[in-house]
């Protein structure tokens, strides 16, 4: 296989695309050489490798190639003493079949005088570019890439084999070179960890120049003990430990058991560990709440639990307010009309199968499946007529003339006074609502039709406003219902949920003392299950005994159901029909 070597004495360097490969033609001496085998080197996947060489000197420095082809034209620079450029094609040229593998290549280096200085003089700037293995350099093997010239140099192995009438040792040779490719990867390899390294060098670790300089006067096996001396923590695993515990005993906060659990493994001892406690979770039963008990509870359940109740009973124990109201018996009448009038938490099948329509709003004010309008569905001629806004008042002084007869609606902030109001006459939107306790905020008037007033009260208790500002809505409620000459009823509405509030009953004290007609009305009903529906009618009937200025029945409704609105309708109707002019 002809081989050349660069003549020159001088240095010369090769810009763009070297195309270096390298081999390991065998009889090579020094230099580079090229090979015969396309898989021999390093650095397959080096691309635009600008090689030059500095002080090539005879042997030494030579590049030998195999029987690459001229590629093109390429550019040469002599460098170095008097040196004579070099055709590019003419040396460097058939370095072009000289193929290495590998991403990446290490420079040459020893082995190569020539090409020394100046490759490691690039080697920051060139790293990816060029490469070559010290160990191959020394052997004459180039490193390069170029997966153009694959083929091209297939085809010169082959014919160099075929020529040479060596077509069966041709497998040998690719073994061989295999091994060599094998060995030079695992070397640059080992030298990659070092490059990682130099990016740290900064850290006190190894820096590129002290790693090119450690390379040279150790070689590139004392590199890997270098690093790995770099790598190592300061503390080994059990001064690690020692220091941890040491400083988790410092903080007994955080001196916990699995540092407990650490200490004792390195000191060999056992800990005794108390089981962790589980926290009980204590579930109160209410002995009085019978509404809830499981069918399935067994009869000695109920031996024990009676044998508990005994005790409660025995020792004074007092009963909670929801526990009193669990233990509220509602007497047959009223839970039959909660059950007929739909009142109560309900599935929406159970409105189905009554024969509401459960698509329009405040079903059960319907007639069912009626598809009258809106107004037209009132049986109660008074609530047909139009609602309207006529006036508001902050103060007592703004109240407007007592014309008609007064129906007030008064109750907490958010118990549902405006949403009854427009449920009563079906026209939503009247009368603004808002999830938000503290809405309304001013006595509003609404006349329905040219004989009734409906009359919207701020509310009271929690809402978000100032408590001044709430103190002063109660102030005018208790003005309006202690001095309005044409209130005829103030719906007093309680929520279903909670049942009656200390405000509530001042608010009744009030109106007994001024003798003002006032009928409790349950809302939201739909909100609880009907059995609590009826206790509260039961409690709420209970506290109201003794009171003169209350009116009978107390009413349940919901404006979002529309349940038992169409009764309040004729009671308040009657109101309006009843009242003397
Ligand atoms: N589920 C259910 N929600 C209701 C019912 N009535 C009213 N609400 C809701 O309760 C909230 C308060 O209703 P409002 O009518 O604004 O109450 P309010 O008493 O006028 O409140 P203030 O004007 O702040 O005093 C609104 O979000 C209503 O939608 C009801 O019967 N059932
Ligand atoms: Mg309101």
């Amino acid at each position: 296989m002809p081989v050349r070597r660069s003549s020159n004495e001088g240095s010369f360097k090769v810009s763009r695309k070297p195309r270096v490969r390298t081999g390991s033609s065998k009889g090579s001496v020094d230099g580079v050489r090229t090979a015969r085998s396309r898989d021999s080197g390093v650095g397959r996947g080096l691309r635009k490798a600008r090689v030059a060489t500095e002080g090539s000197n005879g042997s030494n420095g030579g590049v030998r190639t195999g029987e690459g082809k001229k590629i093109g034209s390429r550019r040469l620079q002599s460098r170095g003493n008097g040196s004579d450029a070099v055709p590019y094609h003419s040396e460097i040229g058939r370095l072009s079949d000289v193929r290495g593998r590998g991403k990446r290549d290490w420079k040459t280096r020893s082995g190569n005088e020539g090409l020394e200085p100046f490759v490691c003089g690039k080697l920051g700037l060139k790293m990816k570019r060029i490469s070559a293995d010290p160990r191959l350099v020394e052997e004459g093997t180039f490193n390069g890439n170029d997966r153009k010239l694959k083929s091209q140099t297939k085809t010169n192995v082959l014919n160099s084999s075929m020529d040479n009438g060596k077509k069966l040792s041709r497998r040998k040779d690719y073994e061989s070179t295999d091994s060599s490719r094998n060995k030079s990867v695992t070397e640059i390899s080992k030298f990659r960890g070092s490059e990682s390294l130099d990016k740290r060098g900064q850290n006190g670790k190894m820096g590129r120049a002290d790693k090119l300089k450690h390379v040279r006067d150790n070689g590139i096996g004392n590199v890997k003990s270098k690093i790995s001396d770099d790598r190592k923590a300061p503390l080994d695993r059990q001064k690690e430990l020692n220091h941890r515990i040491n400083a988790v005993g410092s903080f007994d906060k955080r001196y916990n058991r699995k540092d407990q659990k650490m200490k004792a493994l390195i000191n060999g001892s056992s800990i005794t560990e108390a089981p962790p406690k589980k926290k009980k979770r204590g579930i109160r039963i209410d002995p009085y709440d019978t509404s809830n008990k499981r069918l399935d509870d067994s009869a000695s359940d109920k031996g024990t639990k009676q044998v508990k109740i005994d005790e409660t009973e025995s020792i004074g124990f007092e009963m909670s307010k929801n526990a009193q109201f669990r233990a509220i018996t509602p007497s047959s009448s009223i839970l039959s009309f909660v059950q007929d009038n739909l009142l109560g938490r309900r599935r929406e099948i159970d409105f189905k199968r009554a024969g509401y329509n459960i698509e329009l709003p405040a079903p059960l004010d319907n007639i069912p499946f009626s598809t009258t309008p809106e107004r037209e569905r009132i049986e109660v001629p008074a609530f047909r007529n139009k609602l309207e806004f006529f006036a508001a008042a902050k103060i007592s002084s703004s109240f407007p003339p007592p014309d008609l007869p007064e129906i007030a609606f008064a109750g907490r902030s958010n118990v549902g006074k405006s949403s009854l109001l427009n449920a009563l006459t079906r026209q939503w939107g009247v009368v603004r609502t808002s999830d938000k306790p503290g809405l309304t905020q001013s006595i509003n008037f609404f006349n329905l039709g040219p004989k009734l007033c409906m009359v919207d009260l701020p509310g009271y208790g929690f809402a978000y406003a100032k408590e001044e500002v709430k103190e002063a809505w109660e102030e005018l409620v208790k003005e309006y219902v202690m001095t309005r000459v044409g209130l005829k009823r103030v719906c007093l509405l309680i929520d279903t949920k909670w049942g009656m509030k200390p405000r509530d009953l001042e608010l009744i004290d009030l109106m007994e003392r001024y003798e003002t007609k006032y009928q409790i009305v349950l809302t939201k009903t739909d909100l609880v299950f009907p059995i609590d529906v009826a206790r509260r009618a039961m409690q709420i009937e209970e506290n109201l005994k003794a009171k003169k200025s209350a009116v009978q029945p107390l009413m349940m409704v919901s404006s979002k159901t529309g349940a038992g609105i169409r009764s309040l309708r004729t009671v308040l109707a009657n109101v309006a029909r009843f009242v003397p002019r």
